[in-house]
C-alpha cells in the first residue's frame, strides 16, 4: 500500500478470541527484578541463564483472528547464580516494533503476508520463535528473516545480523543447530529467494561467525521448514505439507494452506561438501512432522532421525483449501523414529520399513542433553498431554486462552530401557518447552536437571520449575514471577562458564 492510502481502523483493544483471552492476554511487559522468590532450593551448581521468548502483540492487530504466531518478540533472560535467580525482559527491537512503537498502533499485517501491511517494510519479521546464544551475542530467530542481534546481559538490540554481509539467504532457521564438539553453527532457510520461492539455502558458520559453505537447494514444493536434524555426516530436512501460494497471498490470503495431497518429504543433502544435485527427496504419507529430538548414524551408515510426529494438521489455524481442520484437543503427536538409508535407490518411506513410535505419549518440544546432538543419545525430555494425571480442566477453562496445543506435564524418556518418568506440576498448571542443564562434573547423558516454565491458572502468574533429572517426578525449587508470561516458543540455556568475557 501506497503511503498515501489511509491505514486501516487500529482496535485499542485485543480481540475476545482464545489467543488474546485469559492467560493468553498480551503483557507488554519489560521488566528487571534483581530477586526472585524461590521454594525449595537452587543448588549451587547451577549458574548460568535462561534464555526464552514468547511472541507478545504490542498493539492489537487490525487483522481478523490473528494467529499467536505474529505476536512481536519478547526475550526472557532468567538468571540463575548462587542459588537466587533474577530476571529480566525486553522485546526485540525489530523494524515492525520500533515503527509501530513510533506509530503507536499496528502497521503490520498478516502473519507473513507482506500484501496486508499498512505501510512497507524492509524486514517484516517478529524475531519471536527463538534465542541462541552465538559468538558472543544472542540471536533472536523467526525463519522468515535473518536474526536480531542482542545483548546478552542487557537485552539491548544489536540489529538485524548478517553476519559481516556473509549472510547469503533471505531467511534463517529458528532452529540452527550446533556440533558439541566444534561450536559450529548449523543452518538453512527456506523461501531462501523470497515468500513462494522453493529455494533452501544451507549454511554451515564457523564459531567466530565465518560462513564455511554454502549450498543452494531447490525443495519439491514451497512448504514450511521448521526444525531439521543434522548427524556426523548429514542434514536432514523435513517439508511440513504447508504450503505456500504467492497469488493466493497477494489476493490478502494466508502465507500457508494445509495440503493433505502433499507427502511428507524428508530431504538427505551431506552435511560438508554437498553440491545441489546431491540433495535427496524422500517421501513418506502425509502426515505432520514436529519438532526433533536428535538425529545421529547408525553402525549400517543409516540416519536415526528422532521427531514429533502427528497424522493432523497441528497448526489448526491454516486449514486445507476447505477451510477443513483438526479441532485441537484431537491433535496427538507422538516421539517417533524413522530410519533412512541415505544411498537407497528407493525413496519411498513406509511404516513398516522406516517408521517407529519410541514414545506414544501426546508430546512435543523434545529437548536432549546438547552434548549428545547429532550423536547416539538415550534420553529425550519433553512437554507432554495426559489428562488422566488430574489436570483440573473445568476449574482452569475459562482462564485458559487458547488458540494452540496444551502439555500439562513434562517427561522423560529413556530410550534404552523404554521407561518414562512424569513430573506433573498440579492440576491448575500447565507447562512450556523444558531446558536440560548439565550437572557440573558431570559428563554423562541426562545428568543434571531439568527447567521449565510453568503457567499457573490459579494464581495467573508464571513460575520456573526445576527438577534434578536423578529424581526427575519431584520439583527441586519452584521460582514464581511477578508476571503471567503467555505461550512461547524457544529457549536455551546458556551456562556461565560459555559467555565469552
Ligand atoms: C512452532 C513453530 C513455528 C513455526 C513458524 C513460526 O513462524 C512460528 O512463530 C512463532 C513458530
Ligand atoms: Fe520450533
Amino acid at each position: 500500500m501506497g503511503s498515501n492510502t489511509a491505514l486501516p481502523p487500529a482496535p485499542s483493544h485485543f480481540p475476545a478470541r482464545p489467543q488474546f483471552q485469559g492467560f493468553q492476554k498480551p503483557g507488554g511487559v519489560e521488566a528487571d527484578v534483581s530477586n526472585l522468590e524461590v521454594y525449595g532450593h537452587i543448588p549451587a551448581d547451577i549458574d548460568g541463564t535462561f534464555y526464552r521468548v514468547m511472541p507478545d502483540p504490542q498493539f492489537p492487530p487490525f487483522i481478523e483472528n490473528d494467529p499467536w504466531f505474529n505476536g512481536d518478540g519478547s526475550i526472557s533472560a532468567f538468571r540463575l547464580t548462587q542459588g537466587r535467580a533474577s530476571y529480566r525482559q525486553r522485546y526485540v527491537r525489530t523494524e515492525k516494533f520500533v515503527r509501530e512503537r513510533e506509530a503507536r498502533r499496528a502497521l503490520l499485517g498478516k502473519y507473513r503476508n507482506k500484501f496486508t501491511d499498512a505501510v512497507e517494510f524492509k524486514i517484516r519479521t517478529t524475531a519471536n520463535t527463538n534465542v541462541v546464544h552465538f559468538n558472543g551475542k544472542l540471536l533472536a530467530l523467526k525463519e522468515d528473516a535473518p536474526p536480531y542481534a542482542m545483548d546478552p546481559e542487557t537485552l539491548e538490540t544489536i540489529g538485524l545480523e548478517t553476519f559481516k554481509g556473509q549472510l547469503p539467504s533471505l531467511t534463517f532457521t529458528a532452529h540452527p543447530k550446533f556440533d558439541p564438539d566444534t561450536g559450529e553453527m548449523i543452518c538453512f532457510g527456506y523461501e531462501a529467494r523470497g515468500d513462494g520461492t522453493p529455494d533452501v539455502c544451507y549454511y554451515r558458520v564457523a564459531p567466530d561467525g565465518t560462513f564455511l559453505e554454502t549450498v543452494w537447494l531447490v525443495s519439491p514444493v514451497a512448504a514450511m521448514i521448521h526444525d531439521f536434524a543434522v548427524t556426523e555426516n548429514w542434514v536432514v530436512f523435513p517439508l511440513i505439507p504447508q504450503v505456500c501460494d504467492l497469488e493466493r497471498m497477494r489476493r490478502g490470503g494466508e502465507h500457508w494452506e494445509w495440503s493433505p495431497e502433499t507427502p511428507f518429504y524428508i530431504g538427505i543433502l551431506p552435511r560438508v561438501g554437498g553440491r545441489p544435485e546431491d540433495v535427496r527427496w524422500f517421501r513418506h504419507p502425509n502426515c505432520f512432522p514436529g519438532h526433533s529430538s536428535n538425529a545421529y548414524e547408525d553402525e549400517a551408515g543409516r540416519i536415526v532421525f528422532d521427531l514429533g510426529l502427528s497424522e493432523k494438521n497441528v497448526f489448526f489455524w491454516w486449514p486445507d483449501k476447505d477451510g477443513n481442520a483438526p479441532s485441537p484437543e484431537t491433535l496427538h503427536s507422538q516421539l517417533t523414529r524413522i530410519t533412512i538409508d541415505p544411498r537407497s535407490e528407493d525413496l519411498e518411506l513406509t511404516a513398516a520399513k522406516n517408521v517407529k513410535v519410541l514414545e506414544g505419549s501426546n508430546s512435543e518440544f523434545y529437548r536432549v542433553d546438547d552434548r549428545f546432538a547429532m550423536r547416539k543419545y538415550r534420553h529425550s525430555f519433553f512437554d507432554m498431554m495426559d489428562p488422566s494425571l488430574g489436570t483440573n480442566f473445568p476449574a482452569i477453562a475459562p482462564v485458559l486462552g487458547g488458540g494452540y496445543p496444551l502439555y500439562n506435564s513434562l517427561a522423560h524418556f529413556d530410550i534404552e530401557t523404554g521407561e518414562t518418568e512424569v513430573y506433573f506440576p498440579g492440576p491448575t498448571h500447565m507447562v512450556q518447552e523444558p531446558v536440560f542443564i548439565p550437572r557440573k562434573g558431570s559428563g554423562e547423558e541426562g545428568d543434571g536437571y531439568l527447567l521449565a516454565l510453568v503457567n499457573n491458572y490459579a494464581s495467573m502468574g508464571s513460575e520456573l520449575h526445576l527438577l534434578d533429572t536423578k529424581d526427575f517426578t519431584k520439583v527441586v525449587a519452584k521460582i514464581l514471577l511477578p508476571v503471567r508470561l503467555r505461550a512461547g516458543l524457544h529457549g536455551n540455556w546458556v551456562d556461565a562458564a560459555d559467555v565469552r568475557k
